[in-house]
């Protein structure tokens, strides 16, 4: 594997050797990468290669067969109920289609994980809400249903949601998926300026090139279950190793 090394000790979540199978199908077989504090690590491979599977061990939702996946220096299999749960809380989860409950307008999908997990009083949380919208772009969208905005919206209001409880650590699953290029370019750079300015650290899965381009610091090729090649975003978009080449095809390499 191409490996980068992190001259920190500040790693944030670290996968050590994670196997995972389903029945006899084998996924992970024995990937590992680290991503230092702040850092956007883009997640690339082909379908079925494992990209979600490996998001869902950082937020808990599946448990390796074997090695470690350690969230700030623990072990997020090892986690009681309890610290899970205070883990999630600190985590901001963007999903493919942006999640929303279509009953409750805007703010009110905002305010649901500040009720749940803070004590804010309501107008802590009126303010949390329109400084986050105001953040991506819809200042005036808090009093719209869901279904009264565009999917490009609903993706804006999906990141404000993530962020709303200022998470440590945010995590996208394929931000452009259903989007059309040109309102993926705006949620791309979007995510760039969340990063610059909110300095979580961040894993992006996503297919598409222009992404992890503009978002990613360094990118992990997902291979045969391992972490074949780790660099930085600009070497990974001209690569050497074969597979890569073979998966990123030729635009790349003229990139
Ligand atoms: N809970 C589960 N039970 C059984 N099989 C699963 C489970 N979750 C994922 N898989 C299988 O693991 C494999 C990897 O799935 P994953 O969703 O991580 O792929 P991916 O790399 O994200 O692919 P894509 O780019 O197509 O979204 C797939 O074959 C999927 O069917």
């Amino acid at each position: 594997m191409t490996d980068l090394k992190s001259s920190s000790e500040d790693i944030i979540i670290r996968f050590k050797d994670v196997y995972k199978s389903f029945g006899r199908h084998d996924i992970l077989k024995g990937i590992s990468f680290e991503v230092p504090r702040g850092q956007v690590l883009g997640l690339m491979g082909g379908s079925g290669t494992g990209k979600s599977v490996t998001l869902r061990h950082v937020i808990g939702l599946l448990k390796p067969d074997s090695g470690r996946v350690e969230v700030e220096g623990r072990n997020v299999p090892d986690l009681t109920k309890h610290e899970l749960a205070d883990l999630r809380k600190r985590m901001g989860y963007v999903f493919q289609e942006g999640a929303l409950i279509n009953w409750l307008t805007v703010a009110e999908n905002l305010a649901l994980p500040l009720q749940e997990n803070t004590k804010l009083s309501k107008s802590e949380i009126d303010d949390l809400i329109a400084e986050k919208l105001k953040m991506v772009h819809i200042p005036d969208a808090g009093e719209k249903l869901p279904s009264e905005i565009s999917g490009g919206m609903k993706k804006r209001v999906g990141l404000a949601r993530a962020l709303i409880t200022d998470p440590d650590i945010i995590l996208y699953d394929e931000p452009n998926a259903g989007l059309d290029p040109q309102i993926a370019r705006s949620i791309n750079e979007l995510m760039r300026e969340i990063a610059d300015q909110h300095h979580a650290t961040a894993l992006v899965v996503e297919h598409r090139l222009e992404c992890i381009e503009t978002v990613c610091d360094e990118v992990v090729f997902l291979y045969g279950g391992k972490a074949l090649v780790h660099e930085k975003t600009a070497d990974f978009l001209r690569p050497t190793h074969p597979q890569l080449i073979e998966f990123l095809g030729p635009e790349a390499r003229n990139a």
